[in-house]
């Protein structure tokens, strides 16, 4: 009993002291000058870790030097708050910017256990409050700080921490809402939105082998940093997309950036004023990004004036004329050699992957040193509707895989040309009490009507053809009848 009585004297002894050196501690850092704290907190440190064998690293949320926000740190965060916070006791909840998601982080001075390698780290959360002078606020900073034994000091700086780094960017890149920048309207910056087209290959109507290819091509791209580095190439894939108005090409970009969750620049080349703009543009652009530029056959050509189409092209009168007139209208001089250029040149040193899709209505119009190989990796033609097309579309649009109007639609898609945009849109029911027989019933009209032009076309054309020939036949006999006098 009396021992028992002493202990807690003595306890009660050292909590006074405990109490008198806190006081203490408190009255030396309100009344002394900062910097002397500060070297004495430097010099307590020094001893402290010559008989302490544990190495800390701090990963603070600013940049120490310009108080820009510390990549390391957001990646730290991420890291942790996948793989570790669920062992904190005490937790945060935030939302990601712009989304509905809660997002767990550890709370300040929370302390969690990560294992690699059968080494055991600790990672700590803190937050450290300074005052730069006496007439500045306080800045809060937080920090996470990483303890481990010195013996792995190697494998943790050269190994482990990287990792966590590399694993934590991806979790950042996952979680991140994906934007579609776009430098039109004469601007002659990027501006961005939340980039959320709901295609994929999925819903995407095309045959399946074509599809797979693609989606294999893309994902074996997205895989490839090392062989890439390997083979001495810049970590870039260029796609050529071609094919009629309405098959399917900006879809498929959309479908593209799904897949590999990658963000979209929409090159507006119109709206660029030179060859030194379109530089600056492209060097803006970030990794994992897909940079499109639509329609460049009525873009730019190699001398820098615009192209003359053909006359049975001048018809249709598209959104790429007007896009044309704006060139004129706006003075742009990018020319092809300065965009070959760039994606040749000065692009291939720009770090990270990117994907460059050309789309083009006229393959064959466009300039053979924009098409050759080595330039753009891979050509897709996105054409008319298959029968394999429309069933991916009957799937999506009406939920079926079989039907008995669907025979009838497979004889007339022989037959004919229809674009997948007017399958898509006949498939499309007008209102609520449309059924799915109704939909296809308007699409076996709507090839048949299709099937009724192209007759008549064909008709017209042969026609001209015999009247051409009548015209000819007759030239040459007056040509005959005045060699002959
Ligand atoms: N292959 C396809 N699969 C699924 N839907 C398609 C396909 N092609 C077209 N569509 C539908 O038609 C619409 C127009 O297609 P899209 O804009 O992708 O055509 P495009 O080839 O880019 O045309 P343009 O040459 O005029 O730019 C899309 O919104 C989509 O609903
Ligand atoms: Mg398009």
């Amino acid at each position: 009993m009396i021992r028992a009585m002493g202990l807690l004297q003595s306890w009660g002894g050292f909590g006074t002291s405990i109490a008198s050196f806190i006081f203490l501690w408190d009255m030396i850092r309100r009344y002394c000058p900062p910097e002397l704290i500060r070297a004495f907190d430097k010099w307590a440190r020094r001893i402290r870790s010559f008989f302490y064998p544990y190495i800390q690293i701090s990963i603070s949320e600013f940049m120490s030097n310009n108080l820009k926000p510390h990549d390391a740190y957001a990646a730290v965060e991420a890291y942790l708050s996948v793989h570790l916070a669920k062992d904190a006791k005490r937790l945060r909840a935030e939302t990601v910017t712009g989304g509905s998601k809660l997002v767990l982080s550890m709370d300040e001075h929370e302390r969690v256990t990560d294992e690699f390698c059968g080494v055991k780290v600790q990672w700590i959360s803190g937050k450290l409050v300074q005052r730069e002078s006496k007439y500045l606020p306080e800045l809060e900073r937080k920090y996470y700080k990483l303890m481990f034994h010195k013996k792995y000091r190697d494998m943790v700086t050269d190994i482990y921490l990287e990792q966590v780094i590399k694993a934590g960017k991806e979790i950042q890149m996952r979680n991140r809402k994906r934007k579609l920048y776009t430098n039109g309207h004469s601007k002659t910056t990027w501006s961005h939105i939340v980039f959320e087209h709901p295609a994929t290959f999925g819903s995407l109507a095309m045959e399946v082998e074509k599809k797979q290819e693609i989606v294999d091509d893309l994902l074996m791209f997205r895989e490839s940093k090392d062989f890439y580095a390997r083979i001495g190439k810049a970590w870039k894939r260029g796609y050529l997309l071609y094919g009629p108005p309405g098959t399917g090409k900006s879809t498929m970009i959309a479908a593209m950036a799904n897949l590999l969750d990658y963000d979209v620049y929409d090159l507006e080349l119109t709206s660029v004023r030179d060859n030194t703009e379109l530089r600056r543009l492209l060097a803006e652009t970030t990794s994992k990004s897909i940079i499109v530029i639509e329609d460049i056959d009525c873009s730019l050509d190699l001398t820098g004036q615009r192209k003359k189409k053909p006359p049975e092209e001048k018809i249709e009168k598209t959104k790429k004329e007007v896009s044309r007139k704006d060139t004129e209208e706006s003075g742009s001089r990018v020319t092809l050699s300065g965009l070959l250029n760039f994606i040749d040149g000065l692009w291939s040193a720009c770090s990270g992957e990117r994907i460059i899709v050309f789309t083009t209505n006229y393959v064959d119009k466009l300039d053979p040193a924009l098409t050759r190989r080595g330039r753009m990796d891979k050509h897709i033609e996105l054409s008319y509707c298959s029968f394999d097309g429309f069933k991916v579309l009957a799937k999506n649009y009406l939920r079926l895989d079989t039907h008995p109007i669907f025979e009838s639609i497979e004889i007339l898609m022989r037959e004919t040309k229809i674009i997948p945009a007017d399958v898509a849109e006949n498939l499309m029911p007008s209102s609520l009490k449309e059924d799915a027989e109704k939909c296809l019933l308007k699409l076996v009209e709507a090839l048949k009507q299709a099937k009724q032009l192209m007759i008549k076309k064909e008709e017209e054309s042969a026609l001209s053809e015999a009247k051409m020939k009548q015209a000819a036949d007759v030239l040459q006999d007056k040509e005959d009848s005045i060699d002959k006098m």
